[in-house]
């Protein structure tokens, strides 16, 4: 009886686990909204970021308990995804079109300072929508008639694009802040009380926008003729005639049309057929092309014909070109960063540079600007990236340096890690440490008298070229910190902004420097990203890898710090250590104890000697 009470028991607990375990999973199904996902998972897969790693930080679900999201930029409400913030990561690509429609509950988006091309984005539905913030990116083509639909709509920013056409009638009363100011848009300002009421700034340097609120009035529209217009008559027979004619005309339209779309459809599969790497050249292209045209706009208007200055030299074997020939170059866009995007310019005369589209200086002074860059284009060294030319305008400011062609220092330690990858050996790595360390000591030694000589050192600012001799590295992003200085905000993009003086907002000197050229070295020695000790990219902390290197190097387990690339090659394991005391020292939390970078040059270059010797 008892057995038999003792089995029933055991199926009831059983049934009701099981009656559990489905509940939960409903409960999970039901907590989690797939098509959310999978709508943010098509961003995932369209952009690109050199300094997040969407692909590693999205994944699981992007809403968790209690309304927390851990995905980067994501914030939820009731299980729901509401806001998409990821402003000023360098984020590139396309946006899928209709990406964003099954995110019904969306209130937010904020791509801000990216480097974004294409069309922008399908809104319609997402009747939710409060923000949408798109400043600053390469998106063209023209204002989607359905934004005028948002109802929600507090804030709309799409300043700093390339956009055309006309603006739609945004006439929402919710509408309190907008701005479409630095595109290419046309026609007049519709004739809404809402855009009546925003201010002249909000529509500002656009190639042909007339209307109020600008001061600009649009010429009287002439009525449009009318198509085959031919002079009335009172007779049948001309009446007749018309007739015939307007057959005619309409067989000849027909076959007109026909021919036109046998046209766009060849043209249509050949463009498919070129494949998605032309796409985005092409695509670079009109970016620089379509700056250029808003150069050329700026000069046409000016009646000041010094508001577009001259491209001022700062070597004279290089002053072959003008602005001229650089706004006819052909330019594909290398990258973008905290401070702008970069351009590869190829000039008809068959130089190459790199042009750097300056953003976030716009209050700076012309004679500031002017005074540093031609500071700035005096330094001539080896592992020092020249400055050729520079080039300031109201809202324009571009450095023009030597083109130095085989990337970046962050691409060669961490790009294409796996199988297939051909390892940075040890010699190799003490050759780009050395040569950082010579143009830093320059730079401390040029420009004794600034605060912070480089300021922005990091993996991503120290560029590689190579030749039959091996690896050579040159320093680039230096000496910006004096045209930042009016607002720390601005310094915080920086790299400076990671060490701890800055943190604590103590008093910033070269040894802050020292401190990143300390973080650099760790990070070629272990092969680790600062800041992504932890698997965690979302919040980067100052000092993760220095603890990190430090908790393993007094736990006695020194070589587990070592890139695995490097592991193998016990002779240089001494040197590695030597290495890595220094970079300690570097990073040591008090600037005083850190040593001067004439100091850790010396040093280097005897644990290099001390290496040779040994072989
Ligand atoms: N002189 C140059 N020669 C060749 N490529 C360059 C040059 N300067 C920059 N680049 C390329 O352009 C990319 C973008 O550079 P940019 O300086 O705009 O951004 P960043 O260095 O990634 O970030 P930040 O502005 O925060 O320093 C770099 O990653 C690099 O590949």
């Amino acid at each position: 009886m008892s057995l038999v009470f003792d089995i029933t028991f055991l199926y009831m607990f059983l049934f009701i686990l099981s009656l559990n375990i489905v509940l939960c999973i409903e409960i999970e199904i039901k907590d989690f909204h797939p098509q959310e996902r999978d709508a943010l998972l098509l961003i995932r897969d369209s952009l690109n970021s050199s300094s997040i790693n969407l692909h590693r930080n999205w994944t699981g679900p992007p809403c968790i308990e209690n309304n927390l999201s851990i995905w980067f930029g994501i914030a939820c409400s009731n299980w729901h995804v509401v806001h998409i913030t990821i402003q000023g990561v360098n984020l590139s690509g396309y946006l899928p079109s209709t990406f964003l429609q099954n995110i019904t509950f969306l209130r937010q988006i904020d791509f801000r300072n990216n480097a974004l091309f294409g069309l922008l984005p399908n809104l319609t539905g997402l009747v939710f929508l409060e923000e949408v913030k798109l400043s600053f990116n390469h998106f063209s083509g023209s204002i989607p008639l359905e934004y005028v639909e948002l109802y929600n709509l507090d804030i709309l920013e799409l300043q700093e694009n390339y956009l055309d056409g006309e603006i739609p009638p945004f006439d929402q009363p919710s509408l309190i802040s907008f701005n479409v100011s630095y595109n290419h848009l046309v026609g007049k300002i519709p004739e809404t009380s809402l855009l009546q009421r925003f201010p002249k700034s909000s529509f500002d340097d656009n190639s042909d926008l007339c209307g109020k609120p600008l001061d600009k009035s649009c010429s009287a529209e002439s009525p449009a003729p009318l198509p085959f217009a031919i002079a009335p008559t009172s007779s049948m027979e001309t009446n007749k005639t018309r007739i015939h004619v307007w057959i005619i005309a309409l067989i000849a339209v027909v076959a007109a049309l026909c021919i036109f779309l046998m046209i766009i459809a060849f043209l249509f599969c050949k463009r498919k057929a070129r494949g998605n790497e032309e796409r985005i050249n092409d695509s670079a292209r009109y970016v620089f092309g379509a700056w250029a045209k808003k150069m050329v706009s700026i000069v046409g208007n000016s009646e000041d014909s010094e508001k577009l200055g001259q491209l001022e030299f700062s070597n004279k074997k290089f002053q072959v070109f003008d602005m001229d020939d650089l706004l006819r170059a052909s330019a594909e866009v290398l990258g973008g960063g905290d401070f702008g995007v970069t351009y590869k310019a190829t000039l008809e005369t068959g130089n190459v540079v790199a042009v750097k589209r300056l953003g976030y200086m716009n209050d700076l002074s012309k004679k500031e600007f002017i005074q540093q860059m031609q500071l700035l284009g005096e330094i001539k060294h080896e592992n020092v990236a020249e400055i050729i030319s520079f080039f300031h305008s109201e809202d324009q400011k571009l450095v023009i340096y030597e083109l130095v062609s085989d990337g970046t220092l962050s691409e060669l330690l961490h790009e294409g890690r796996g199988i297939g990858r051909i390892p940075l050996d040890w010699t190799t790595r003490l050759a780009i440490i050395k040569d950082i360390a010579k143009g830093l000591d320059f730079l401390h030694q040029f420009l004794s008298s600034h605060k912070v000589p480089h300021a922005n050192l990091k993996s991503s600012n120290v560029l590689i070229h190579q030749d039959n001799q091996g690896y050579h590295s040159k320093l680039t992003d230096y000496g910006f910190l004096p045209l930042l200085s009016s607002s720390m905000k601005n310094a915080e993009k920086l790299s400076i902004s990671k060490s701890p003086e800055f943190v604590k907002r103590k008093k910033l000197t070269h040894k802050t420097d020292v401190y990143c050229f300390g973080i650099i070295m760790l990070e070629i020695i272990t092969g680790k990203i600062p800041g992504h000790i932890l698997g965690n990219e979302v919040e980067e902390t100052s000092n993760d890898l220095s603890d990190w290197v430090r908790t393993v190097v007094n736990n006695d387990w020194s070589t587990d710090i070592f890139d695995l690339e490097i592991l193998a090659e016990k002779d240089g394991h001494d040197a590695m250590l030597n290495l890595t005391e220094i970079a300690l020292e570097c990073t040591d939390m008090m600037p005083e104890k850190r040593p001067k970078m004439s100091l850790v040059l010396k040093r280097i270059e005897e644990i290099e000697q001390m290496m040779k010797d040994n072989e």
